[in-house]
């Protein structure tokens, strides 16, 4: 099983606290560390908990780590002593757009071909094997899913190519909101727009510090290995994922 990581039963307050949305009745049973052992729906019928996902490396495959050292014609550490230190950073957060990013990819400013490398990239975006299969079965067993997400405007690529807003909403990716997990900030905004319990919330993402920092505050966090992992754990926690 991946690791499942679990705030204590009831959630300690804090600082960053959230109030239980009023229209809530009969929420998940707090009792329990490891399973949910009903699922609810509020007053407007909205069925709980709320699935959110990181997309990169645990929806669809992050092409950075293979296509594009190999559309440079270069190793990943090649790529990364000559790549600018925070220009991608600040094309996630929406601070620059592509031509500026295209400006300043390379620390001494050389310059490439931009649509190559746009190119390259939807070549390379693909759904993790099993992940379209378990987001289906969720889908159709009526989950609320939004992806919450440190990506550019180039989500519009990812989502032209494998249309993932058929499983979930493109609510929470940094380059609107300009911030990036693991700022608290980012995940307490969410909640604040989902306006939800963050007890009431399933937050699933391949890097472990962005799962710690949703623990952080309240949310349930699950460390993202595969889709099997994945299937397991929250059926664990008494998600249907019958299909
Ligand atoms: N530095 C560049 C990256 N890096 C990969 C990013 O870390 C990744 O795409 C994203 O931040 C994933 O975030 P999450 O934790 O999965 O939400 N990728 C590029 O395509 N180009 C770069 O220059
Ligand atoms: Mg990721």
């Amino acid at each position: 099983m991946a690791l499942l990581l679990r705030l204590p039963t009831i959630c300690p307050p804090s600082r960053h606290s959230l109030h239980l949305h009023s229209t809530t009745r009969n929420t998940m049973a707090l009792n329990s560390p490891k399973h949910y052992t009903s699922i609810t729906t509020t007053a407007n019928n909205r069925k709980l908990p709320i699935l959110l996902f990181d997309i990169m490396d645990t929806i669809v495959r992050d092409p950075f780590y293979h296509h594009v050292p190999a559309f440079f014609g270069m190793s990943m550490k090649e790529l990364l002593e000559c790549k600018h230190p925070t220009a991608w950073l600040e094309f996630e957060k929406g601070t620059i757009d592509e031509v500026e990013l295209a400006r300043k990819f390379f620390k001494d400013g050389r310059s490439f071909d931009l649509e190559g490398l746009k190119n390259c990239m939807k070549r390379g975006y693909s759904y993790i094997d099993g992940v379209e299969e378990l987001l289906h079965v969720l889908k159709t067993n009526n989950y609320e899913m939004h992806a919450f997400t440190n990506y550019p405007t180039w989500c519009e690529m990812i989502e032209d190519k494998l249309i993932v807003s058929r499983y979930m909403s493109w609510t929470f990716c940094s380059f609107k909101t300009g911030k990036r997990k693991p700022d608290p900030d980012f995940y307490l905004d969410a909640l604040k727009h989902l306006e939800v319990d963050p007890a009431n919330c399933i937050f699933v993402d391949d890097r472990m510090k962005n799962v710690e920092a949703a623990i952080a505050v309240g949310i349930v966090g699950l460390h993202f290995k595969n889709a099997e992992t994945l299937r397991q754990d929250l059926s664990l926690m008494g998600i249907d994922v019958s299909g």
